[in-house]
């Protein structure tokens, strides 16, 4: 593989279903593929293996010598084999090998990024060394938007593609895609424990999606065809919270109340099956019916305990604007809102809401398209010298997110990328 090359995946909203999605309720998802992250492979000098996360402030570089004496010892040969098969759960053997990489790291809110490199690292690539990984994003991180599914599709693909796995030169197969999903997964699973999967399959597939996960671990789903652009406003608080936290605290309050909770998972599983079949054929006529939906899922979502007080406010204004109907997306506890706005609309009242947000809460506010490419790979060959300084510049000197996008956005910018 010709180093150095570049990965791509987007974020995505979840229209109908958080947190259901993970008790095996159908989910309702699209990407953002104007907001993604980014990943540089190079190589270095060193025999290291080396990551660089400057948007959340961490980098680390294992000697080569960590990662050998796992892989030399022939005790784990069949604990190695048997991870790199397992694309449905993780390996508690090869979690507690992987474990005395990251010892140190243990308290940090680090950890989790650091074990999702080292465990698809030593599954996808383990004979490659003197490398390293570059990750800039432009999406709100920790803010419900999937970063950390971007931040696995991006692991899952570069790695895969040293590891001589992903077979596509001209795009990505199906096949390849279906890998880079696989392993995303585990990649989401490191990062939070109990994902549904619906975050990595958008950001690899891109598009809108109705997606279920099965009892059996398999996950179905079918893009929601001709997904219509809805107009919609999508708030970031900038209230900080963990998705581990809060899928946590609902498997508590699932296990402490099913016969109250259990309903509320189902009831939102059958309100993003309606959602979903309103997508497909959205009118004037089911218009109304989407913006209800919308509503009672947000009031499940309050009565599983994953609001909060700053997405309330979003909430309560877009009530008493009468402009349209919110919900919380992603995880919640803070993170983002969604707010679908009405038919009617005007930009005047829009300008008045997002100024609020933005001026008296200092809320973050963007209007931008649902939908669009998922992860894509940018080859060395299509990389000139005076594009590669740029992007150099780019992950080096922790340029600034419009130039991010004016250099690197996929479908808009004038590089190649293959999706
Ligand atoms: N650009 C990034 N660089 C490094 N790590 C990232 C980046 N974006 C996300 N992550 C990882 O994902 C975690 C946030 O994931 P999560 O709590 O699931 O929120 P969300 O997926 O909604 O953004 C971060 O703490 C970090 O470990
Ligand atoms: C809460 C959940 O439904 C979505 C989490 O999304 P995010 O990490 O908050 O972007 C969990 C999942 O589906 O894996
Ligand atoms: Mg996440």
């Amino acid at each position: 593989m010709v180093l150095p090359f570049l990965t791509s995946a987007p974020g995505k909203v979840i229209i109908f279903g958080e947190h259901s999605a993970v008790y095996n309720e159908p989910a309702v998802a699209a990407s953002v593929s104007a907001l993604r992250t980014y990943m540089l492979v190079t190589q270095t000098d060193s025999n290291a293996v080396e990551l660089d996360f400057p948007d959340i402030g961490f980098s680390h570089a294992w000697s080569r010598h960590e990662f050998d004496h796992i892989l030399k010892d022939e005790r784990n040969t069949t604990i190695l084999q048997e991870a790199r098969h397992n694309v449905r759960e993780l390996s508690p053997e090869l979690t507690s090998l992987l474990d005395s990489l990251h010892s140190e790291l243990k308290k940090s809110m680090f950890h989790h990024a650091a074990f999702c490199f080292t465990y698809l690292y030593i599954c996808l690539c383990p004979n490659v060394k003197g490398i390293k990984f570059s990750v800039r994003s432009t999406l709100p991180i920790g803010a419900g938007l999937g970063s950390s599914a971007s931040v696995s599709v991006n692991l899952a693909m570069a790695m895969a593609k040293l590891g001589g796995l992903i077979t596509g030169t001209k795009g990505l197969t199906l096949q390849d895609k279906k890998l880079i999903n696989d392993w995303a997964f585990i990649g989401e699973k490191c990062m939070m424990g109990t994902p549904s999967g619906i975050d990595n399959a958008v950001s690899t597939y891109g598009n809108a999606v109705l997606f279920k996960r099965e009892i059996d671990g398999t996950t179905n789903f079918e893009f929601v065809e001709d997904f219509p652009q809805i107009p919609m406003i999508l708030t970031y608080t900038k209230i900080p919270r963990s998705t581990k936290t809060l899928v946590a605290n609902v498997r508590e309050l699932l296990s402490n109340h099913p016969n109250l909770v259990r309903p509320i998972l189902v009831a939102m599983g059958q309100l993003a099956t309606r959602g979903a079949e309103i997508l497909n054929s959205l009118d004037n006529g089911n218009y109304n019916e989407l913006l209800e939906l919308v509503r009672v899922n947000h009031g499940l979502l309050v009565a599983l305990g994953v609001s909060h007080p700053g997405l309330e406010i979003v909430r309560a204004l877009s009530d008493t604007m009468e402009l349209g109907s919110t919900k919380l997306t992603g995880a919640g506890g803070g993170g983002c809102a969604l707010t679908i706005l009405n038919k009617d609309t005007s930009e005047k009242l829009v300008t008045e809401f997002k100024s609020k947000l933005e001026k008296t809460h200092d809320y973050a506010t963007y209007q931008t398209d649902l939908g669009g490419i998922g992860c894509s790979l940018l080859l060395n060959d299509c990389i000139s010298e005076d594009k590669l300084e740029l992007i150099l510049k780019i992950f080096n000197h922790n340029e600034d997110k419009a130039l991010i996008d004016e250099l690197l956005l996929p479908g808009k910018c004038s590089l190649s990328w293959i999706f």
